[in-house]
């Protein structure tokens, strides 16, 4: 690297120099450096991140064109090189578009569509193309047809890196066996050491999108693993939504500003946004004009027998109006300003002009604009009447109401006055004479005003004080009537467009609609679950929607446990973003950092230390769908520590997770008392024998004696002169109700009430669901007329809580 440091200050002319060698980088020359941020870092992992694009894409446009998605994917060798061929039965890609595609990088459908989508960038696959030409060096192969059209489109390409443009090697039309759909065919230098992530990728691509069929063959596979389609239920159609207020940034809200065809602020917010009809619009539009213009502050008319004479003060302000009309004039004013508890300037004037129009026409005068002007300034100078002379002027007892009210009783009472005096004076000495003021300045005149109390007067005026003070006057401050300004002058004014912008994020607003999301519903969730694993357990639940920078998202969580599942080690997680399975940096995302925070002990799972993986034979599943997924980069491959999304992450999980712990608690009691039960039935017939032997008498009769002991429910079989009776004794502390199936190889007769009687083949299925009250018997019976062979079956009570004798 050339220093240029040994000779700065010698020679002026190293920015020309640095300046020869300054030139601009295309994207795809920036890429081609960095592809590790595409994930295509290494041959085995860019030939994972590849099939995870091209298969990405088959399922967004297949689900678009609303068709079920039958997706194959080939890996073969390719002499020194690896070639991958996916296929889809999408919609197709038209003959213009098809270039730009794959040939060129940051270009697709999706970047600007508020709706749930795998691809939201525009670089994936373009990013692949980039990556098998450079490493091959070999053009990509494209075959695309689209819906109804005879042939299909073939294209070879590669993407100039120095243009970001598509170079088209080839084009013709071709005949394809598929009526439409895509097919892609890359070769690209490669290795299958990362097979099982490839595996993982395909078959937790089957488990969240039980509507697809996917095909893998590669080398080395006999067989090709083939997932079929396990519902032909397509996910809920999404529907594109207009941003919300409260996730767009200061240049986005720029741009809308100078791209829209709406001409005032309301029109603009309604049009442009989701969530905002005229009543949000005008509530914004409210918050903007506080923070364009201020607020007005009011203040109290002097009670009749104050000395200060409104009255005479309006008198004086009018003239040439006669007598009677100046009287009445000046009376309408002061009683309607007493009977108020405050008036700001602009109300004043509503005021004057409403006793002007009544005494105009009354008397038959005319109260022209000067008028009026001197009949409010001299009301003004009355209400907001302030003497820096006086230390009891009307303005400062008027603060000090309000500084009184807002302040804790510990204040004491010099403190206020000192307080309210300094305030006042900040307002009686505005230069604003209407005294407006915006929230910020308002906050500067009592941080001003409170710094001085504490610096002369030696008291506290603390943080919540200040608040509380700010907060006193802002609330009976009033909104201005002026007008907002239009579109246009906020999109050329930083300052304005940035008071809109706050306007919009304090408005309270609905948050944005969920139709743009599709989650996969927690049916579906324990179903995809069912199908891939097979566990003793399943648990799923799906979150109601939460707003995350102005994007919906809905969190969906999954576990599976016991079963064929590895009992060492820590449990597999599993995470999908709009339903895409996350093959990499599991550590990096922020979902691995929330199943490891959870106390997993308290859910019935094995947790060295208390945080961390838990060990066991479980999956852990999670699904975040979002309109836009926050990824730590661009490969997609682990979710951003956004604490709005963590949250739900591990509410859903803590959902799914109490059912796993009642579920482990109740095998847990079912297996002690399995055992409970194993050491009775050994030592029972024992203790019966050593009572007989001790006792000298007949050995005890001991059946029953263990379903007595264990509060279990007993069935037991008694056959005398033809007629079966099953006794069933309830020794539980609740209702029990049995299903009892007595197979028998003779055919019953006189079955009693409540039994149902199939024959099989020679042989009857007797069965009753008899209900049996805690602590009593049934007996059931039937008679047979030859000797029979006989089998039990009883079902509806847990085996641990069953004693069969039959
Ligand atoms: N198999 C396909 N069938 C139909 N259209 C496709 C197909 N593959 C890609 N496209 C179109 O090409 C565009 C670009 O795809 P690309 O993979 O580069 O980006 P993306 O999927 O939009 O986003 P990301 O970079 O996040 O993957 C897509 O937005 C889509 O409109």
């Amino acid at each position: 690297m050339t220093s240029f440091q040994s000779t700065l200050g010698e020679d002026s002319g190293i920015a020309d120099e640095l300046a020869q060698n300054q030139r601009e980088i295309s994207i795809a020359e920036f890429f081609e450096k960095n592809k590790h941020m595409l994930g295509f870092d290494s041959g085995a992992r860019g030939l994972v991140t590849a099939v995870k694009e091209a298969v990405d894409n088959a399922l967004d446009a297949t689900e678009e064109a609303g068709l079920a998605p039958d997706i194959y994917v080939e890996i073969a060798e390719a002499g020194d090189y690896y070639k991958l061929i996916v296929e889809d039965n999408g919609p197709g890609i038209t003959k213009a578009q098809l270039p730009k595609v794959f040939g060129k990088l940051l270009y697709g459908s999706r970047f600007h569509a508020r709706e749930q989508s795998r691809g939201q960038q525009g670089i994936g696959i373009s990013a692949a193309v980039l990556y098998s030409q450079l490493t091959s060096g070999k053009a990509a192969k494209i075959t695309s047809r689209t819906q109804g059209s005879a042939d299909a489109q073939y294209f070879e390409l590669i993407i100039d890196t120095d243009t970001n443009e598509p170079e088209i090697k080839e084009a013709r039309e071709t005949s394809w066996d598929r009526s439409h759909g895509t097919r892609i065919e890359l070769e690209m230098e490669a290795n299958m050491r990362a097979r099982q992530q490839l595996h993982d990728y395909i078959k937790h691509t089957a488990v969240v999108n039980p509507h697809a069929r996917l095909e893998l063959r590669e080398p080395g596979l006999e067989e090709p693993l083939k997932f079929e389609r396990a519902t032909d239920q397509l996910p809920a159609e999404t529907e594109e939504i207009r941003p919300h207020p409260h996730g767009v940034e200061l240049g986005t809200l720029i741009k809308m500003l100078q791209a829209t065809e709406s001409y005032s602020v309301s029109g603009f917010l309604q049009e442009e946004f989701t969530r905002v009809g005229k009543k949000t619009a005008d509530k914004v539009v409210d918050s903007f004009r506080d923070r364009h213009f201020g607020r007005e502050m009011g203040w109290s008319a002097p009670d009749a027998h104050e000395d200060a004479d409104l009255r005479a003060a309006i008198v004086d302000a009018v003239s040439g109006k006669g007598a009677d009309a100046t009287d009445a004039f000046a009376d309408t004013v002061v009683d309607v300003l007493q009977n108020r508890e405050r008036t700001t300037h602009h109300e004043l004037r509503d005021i004057v002009d409403n006793a002007a129009a009544a005494a105009a026409e009354d008397f038959d005068k005319t109260f022209g604009e000067t008028v009026k002007e001197n009949a409010v300034e001299a009301a003004w100078a009355v209400l907001a009447g302030y003497d820096e002379e006086s230390e009891t002027d009307r303005l400062t007892a008027d603060v000090y109401a309000l500084v009184d009210g807002a302040t804790s009783t510990r204040k004491d009472d010099a403190t206020v006055t000192a307080l309210a005096e300094r305030l006042a004076r900040k307002f009686g000495t505005a230069d604003d004479y209407r005294h407006r003021t915006t929230f910020k300045q308002l906050r500067t005149y009592v941080d001003d005003a409170a710094n001085a109390t504490v610096e002369y007067d030696d008291a506290t005026v603390g943080d919540t004080a200040r608040e509380n003070v700010t907060e006193a006057f802002w609330s009976v401050m009033q909104t201005v009537p002026d007008e907002v300004p239009k579109v246009n002058d906020v999109a050329d004014d930083r300052d304005i467009s940035s008071q809109l912008l706050e306007a919009m994020r304090e408005t309270d607003i609905l948050a944005p609609p969920t139709n743009c999301l599709s989650p996969i519903s927690a049916e579906l969730v324990e179903a995809g679950l069912r199908k891939e694993f097979d566990a003793d357990f399943y648990a799923a639940a799906t979150r109601d929607a939460e707003v995350h920078g102005g994007d919906p998202f809905i969190v969906e969580a999954g576990i599976a446990y016991g079963g064929d599942l590895k009992a060492e080690g820590s449990v597999d997680l599993l995470r999908f973003a709009n339903r895409v399975p996350l093959v990499y940096q599991r550590g990096a995302c922020a979902t691995t950092d929330v199943v490891k925070r959870i106390g997993w002990r308290n859910y019935g799972l094995d947790q060295p230390g208390g945080s961390g993986m838990p060990n066991g034979p479980a999956v852990i599943m999670i699904h975040v769908a979002s309109t836009n997924v926050p990824f730590t980069s661009e490969s997609k491959d682990a979710l951003a520590n956004i604490p709005a999304i963590e949250d739900e992450i591990e509410l859903a999980i803590r959902e799914a997770a109490r059912e796993l712990k009642s579920y482990l608690n109740k095998r847990r009691s079912m297996e002690k008392r399995r055992q409970k039960q194993d050491v009775l039935g050994k030592i029972l017939p024992q203790m019966a024998d050593k009572v007989s032997e001790v006792t000298g008498r007949p050995r005890p009769d001991i059946d029953g004696a263990l379903a007595r002991i264990m509060n279990n429910v007993s069935v037991e079989r008694e056959l005398e002169d033809g007629t079966v009776t099953l006794i069933v004794e309830n020794y539980s502390d609740r209702t029990e109700q049995p299903d009892i199936t007595d197979i028998v190889s003779v055919e019953p007769q006189n079955v009693s009430d409540g039994a149902t009687v199939v024959d099989l083949d020679g042989e009857w299925f007797v069965k009753w669901s008899p209900s049996v009250p805690s602590g009593e018997t049934v007996k059931l019976t039937y008679d047979v007329s030859d000797d029979a062979d006989f089998d039990i079956n009883v079902d509806g009570v847990e085996n641990e809580k069953l004693t069969v004798q039959a």
